[in-house]
């Protein structure tokens, strides 16, 4: 059974002129224990998925899914309270803005000490003790996630830190209740990319020590490819191709998901000084104004006529994608037989 099943997930805007689609039957499956990562640029839906999954959209969006579940408990059935302690005890959200996470008026000691669980004060522990303990379980949680001066970084307010700081107090505080699911929403946008390596290296560890399954949000697919084992892609609201992480770099079979990693430096190998990397034309669209049929047509280097009819999602050795013509259909096959 997946930790997280969700077939055909609908969001919509309320509009004064009717529903908004931004996210269009999206089926995701995440395995126990797994780094599943959900890539594509800005606007392709996957904050709006993740506050979906938690149920953090307010009632401006409609959320419509053959099937949400978590573990087996259906999500859609759940009332605010149910949805609460899933989130307080199995999930866990680290979101894009971090300093928007924190309150403003409280120090850092206060919000972390206070995110702790209870039970690392368990027994006879007069208030103080049980305060002390508290604060060296804090302490290491920041050393953990990078922080080296943690006594100043304790005192002060979230103002009076840079948002790389904010970011790490954040993730201390995710992982400090060793959730069973931890959705990532580009938890390293904010950091420095020695601080970024120090990351994934901790959220590897709670992942294999913790059996912590991971949905890391990206709009970067280096980013996505290092730290997780499937990936999902996105595009303007929709999935576009999903399979396992190497082989999708390998062998893309969308059009989309080729045109990433060719943009992507690390894994096209050699660029030529100064020269352009290659990109899509055009941008990606708005929701007022999606392309009909396949929602990559207008910039997709393969498209013809029968691209204005909306492809369906089909499967191919482990792989599921979106595509009227499909691109390393027969590397993959050979690569089976190898
Ligand atoms: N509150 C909102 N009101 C109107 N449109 C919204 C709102 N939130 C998101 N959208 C739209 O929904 C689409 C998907 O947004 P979403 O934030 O999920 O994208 P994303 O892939 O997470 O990108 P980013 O990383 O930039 O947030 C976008 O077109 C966005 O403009």
């Amino acid at each position: 059974m997946s930790l997280l099943d969700i077939k055909n997930l609908t969001i919509a805007l309320n509009t004064q002129d009717g529903l908004v689609t931004a996210v269009d039957k999206v089926s995701l499956s995440l395995a126990d224990g797994e780094i599943h990562a959900l890539a594509g640029e800005s606007g392709s839906g996957k904050s709006l998925l993740a506050k979906a999954i938690i149920g953090l959209l307010s009632d401006d969006w409609t959320v419509i899914a053959d099937r949400m579940f978590y573990e087996g408990e259906d999500l859609q059935a759940m009332d605010f309270q149910q949805r609460r302690e899933l989130m307080g005890n199995e999930i866990a959200m680290i979101f894009q803005d971090p300093a928007n996470s924190l309150d403003p008026i409280v120090r850092i000691e206060e919000q972390l000490l206070e995110a702790l669980p209870r039970t690392i004060t368990k027994g006879p522990l007069n208030f103080f003790r049980a305060r002390k303990k508290l604060r060296q379980q804090a302490i290491t949680l920041l050393h953990q996630v990078g922080v080296k001066d943690h006594e100043r970084l304790l005192k002060a307010y979230p103002h009076e830190i840079s948002e790389g700081l904010c970011q790490k107090v954040v993730i201390a505080m995710a992982i400090a209740l060793r959730p069973r699911l931890l959705i990532a929403d580009e938890p390293t946008a904010t950091m420095e990319p020695r601080a970024q390596g120090q990351l994934f290296r901790l959220l590897r560890k709670f992942n294999q020590l913790h059996n912590m399954s991971i949905l890391l949000l990206s709009h970067d697919m280096y980013t996505a490819a290092q730290l997780s084992t499937r990936i999902t892609m996105m595009y303007s609201g929709h999935v576009v191709e999903s399979g396992l992480t190497e082989r999708m770099i390998q062998f893309p079979v969308h059009p989309y998901t080729e045109a990433m990693v060719a943009s992507t430096p690390s894994f096209s190998g050699q660029v030529t000084k100064k020269a352009p990397l290659p990109e899509l034309r055009g941008g990606v669209p708005t929701l007022q104004h999606m392309p009909i049929g396949c929602r990559l047509g207008p910039r997709c280097p393969y498209a013809q006529r029968q691209c204005v009819e909306l492809p369906l999602l089909k499967r191919f050795k482990g792989r599921s994608y979106r595509c009227h013509y499909p691109l390393n259909l027969d590397a993959l096959r050979k690569k089976d037989k190898s």
